[in-house]
């Protein structure tokens, strides 16, 4: 876990955040990939290049990879990658972050501060939980998933791949929401929602 020769893959604000909630957890990071290289280096980070061109650095040197990237269909991709390379995805969770020990979070994810995770909950790869988040019981989110600052998932609530959940939205228990679905910013969930949908407002609509 504390590897000192970890790659931050992507290198703005969101793994700004991933990055402070790792140093917090003990573990160090010293390179980063991204595209190009940044203007900003708030971590003094040394650039390896771009994970996806051929003449990257990182590959087969023993690394360990942190997903950075906030855009889902982005960091599932990259997260796909690095684990059918074979290469040691790493699971950020922030000291804070109050997860159940009968929960499960699965490689890749990220937990951010004072987020809580509750009884026999299932968090699958390449999710972000995001600060503040709530997921209470035997909740499953699946792998690419987004659950956004101070969202409200009650018990039973199953998130599918690749689905965002707004800041601050609640999701009523038992709730089944599909994937690829946009939850936004302060709804309230009440009644199931099909693949691909973006959901506003209280109670939730379609738009
Ligand atoms: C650490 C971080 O920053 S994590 C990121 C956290 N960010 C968020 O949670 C933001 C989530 N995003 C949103 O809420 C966005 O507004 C979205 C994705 C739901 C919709 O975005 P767009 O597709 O661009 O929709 P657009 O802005 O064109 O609005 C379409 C309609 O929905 C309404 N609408 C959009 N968002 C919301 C919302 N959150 N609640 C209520 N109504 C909304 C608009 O008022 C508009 O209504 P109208 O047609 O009557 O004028």
């Amino acid at each position: 876990m504390s590897n000192s020769k970890n790659i931050l893959l992507g290198y703005s604000g969101h793994a700004y955040v991933v990055a402070e909630a790792a140093f917090k957890a003990g573990i160090a990071i010293h390179y980063y990939a991204d595209k190009k290289e940044a203007q900003n280096d708030p971590f003094n980070l040394d650039y390896l290049g771009y994970e996806g061109s051929g003449d990257f650095k990182g590959w087969n040197e023993g690394f360990g990879f942190i997903l950075g990237i906030g855009n889902n269909d982005i960091r599932t991709k990259l997260g796909k990658l690095v684990t059918n390379k074979d290469e040691d995805l790493l699971t950020v969770i922030h000291p804070s972050a109050a997860i159940s020990k009968s929960a499960d979070v699965g490689k890749g994810t990220f937990v951010s501060s004072q987020a809580s995770v509750n009884a026999l909950s299932n968090i699958g790869r390449f999710v972000i939980l995001n600060t503040n988040c709530v997921i209470e019981h035997e909740c499953h989110i699946a792998d690419g998933a987004h659950v956004a600052p101070g969202a409200v998932l009650a018990g039973n609530v199953k998130v599918g791949k690749n689905s965002f959940i707004g800041a601050n939205a609640v999701v009523k228990e038992g709730v089944t929401i599909g994937e690829n679905v946009i939850v936004g910013a302060g709804a309230t969930i009440i009644n199931d929602i099909p693949h691909n949908k973006k959901v506003v407002g209280n109670p939730g609509r379609e738009i």
